[in-house]
């Protein structure tokens, strides 16, 4: 699915971005473009250090950028105030990223349970249930994340992640510390319209991983860089 042939909007459409952190000579996003339509999944591959995560940080509304143009579900993020983008990021943005910042004392079905419930819209009900099977937890459902391993923990915080429905779901290496299996059941998941119909960024290092979503990119020299179309779009036909 291209921009062109969709009548909705852009759900991202970002233009000669640029940022570097202080101290640094060179910018780590220089000139980067993006335009993504609303549902469509994106893999982001490239080597350590180029600047995956700081983009995804500016994705997630976390990170002001310096110049260029980002405009998200249309509206301008550099228009929006701090108090702004924590709406927007919580209405419409989920992240899986590698620290789980699951709620110590809850379980893994209470953790699921508050997503839900502060979600802006409403989200059908079952659907914690479901997203806890979906994720191979349902026999953890009572742990508390100090009980669970560290993939386990990042399977519990995608679970959380997809109750409130984003309109993007933002992932670092979702299947990073999983065994294949896992991994795949999680990208099953992830890529599975039925359980979620938004939009998705993942970051990878895995060619593997990345073959699977329909658009593709290397993020080199601070741009994004298109690689070849992927045969399959999904891992579920
Ligand atoms: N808070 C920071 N202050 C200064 N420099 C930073 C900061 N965070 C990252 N950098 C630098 O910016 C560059 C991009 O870092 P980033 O973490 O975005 O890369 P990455 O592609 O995600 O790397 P990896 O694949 O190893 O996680 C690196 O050179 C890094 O050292």
């Amino acid at each position: 699915m291209t921009v062109s042939c969709s009548t909705e909007p852009p759900l991202i459409r970002i233009e000669n971005l640029c940022f570097g952190y202080p101290g640094h000579t060179e910018k780590v996003l220089d000139g980067l473009d993006l335009l993504m339509a609303p549902g469509e999944r994106i893999a982001i591959m490239g080597r350590s250090g180029v600047g995956k995560s700081t983009l995804l940080n500016i994705l997630a509304l976390l990170q002001d950028f310096e110049t260029g143009d980002f405009t998200f579900n249309r509206r301008k993020v550099k228009r929006q105030g701090r108090r702004q983008k924590e709406q927007m990021r919580s209405a419409w943005i989920g992240m899986v990223f590698q620290a789980h910042y699951l709620i110590p004392y809850l379980t893994v079905r209470e953790n699921v349970d508050l997503a839900l419930e502060l979600a802006p819209r409403r989200v059908s009900f079952g659907r914690a249930e479901a997203l806890i099977d979906a994720v191979g937890l349902s026999h953890r459902a009572h742990f508390r994340p100090n009980q669970l391993s560290g993939g386990e923990q990042q399977r519990v915080g995608l679970a959380r992640a997809l109750a409130k429905e984003p309109l993007l779901l933002l992932a670092d290496e979702p299947t990073g510390n999983l065994d294949e299996e896992t991994g795949l059941r999680i990208l099953d998941l992830l890529l599975d319209r039925d359980m979620y119909r938004g939009a998705v960024i993942t970051v990878t290092h895995q060619k593997q991983v990345a073959s699977l979503f329909t658009r593709r990119y290397r993020l080199a020299k601070g741009r994004l860089h298109p690689l070849a179309a992927s045969k399959s779009s999904g891992v579920t036909p």
